[in-house]
């Protein structure tokens, strides 16, 4: 069975791979559909959804998976959100959400100008592609959970739903 993630950075395809570790995992860049920086969990998990079904229509019998990160606010405050979704055979949905952590004011005022969170990151810490390797996440916990981790926990929280609804039929 093939899984495709509708993504080529490298945090997402290497969370798939170490949750489906007997499968092939291949990525392609495809649409989210949605805003490229996302500012409510219903535009980021739709953005997931878009990206797994067009993985999941690409080739017959294949499972596809998108994983989107976004923004939303409570309050007066942004979060880090992030979003997965899984497609099956069937066409079966299955979502599941990421860990989220409040981001500081300085970073919110600056993706209210418009900008994208991982060009403010890269700004922010002075590094290159920040989104690539430990993500917002991992900057603002100094490291203890970085964006890869994050994505591992919401690919299982994917995986075991899919199991589950298997177990039942
Ligand atoms: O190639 P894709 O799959 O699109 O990967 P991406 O890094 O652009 O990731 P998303 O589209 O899912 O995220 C939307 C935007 O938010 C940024 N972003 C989201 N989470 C982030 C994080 O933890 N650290 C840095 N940037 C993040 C990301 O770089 C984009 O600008
Ligand atoms: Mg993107």
């Amino acid at each position: 069975m093939k899984i495709v993630v509708g993504s080529l950075n490298p945090t997402k395809m290497d969370s798939v791979k170490q949750v489906f570790t007997e499968e092939e995992v291949v990525g392609m860049e495809v649409e989210s559909k949605v805003a490229a920086q996302p500012f409510s969990d219903e535009e980021t998990l739709e953005g997931a959804i878009n990206r797994a079904r067009e993985c999941a229509s690409m080739k017959k019998g294949s499972i596809g998976i998108g994983l989107e990160g976004g923004v939303m606010e409570i309050e007066d405050d942004l979060y880090l959100c992030n979003w997965g979704a899984l497609v099956d055979q069937k066409e079966n949905v299955f979502t599941a959400s990421g860990a989220r952590i409040k981001l500081p004011d300085e970073i919110k005022a600056e993706l209210e100008k418009g900008k994208e969170l991982g060009e403010v990151m890269d700004d922010y810490a002075n590094k290159h592609e920040v989104s690539k390797n430990e993500g917002a996440i991992g900057v603002f916990t100094n490291n203890l959970i970085q964006r890869e981790e994050m994505f591992r926990h919401v690919v299982r929280l994917l995986k075991g739903q899919w199991l589950f609804h298997q177990s039942q039929e």
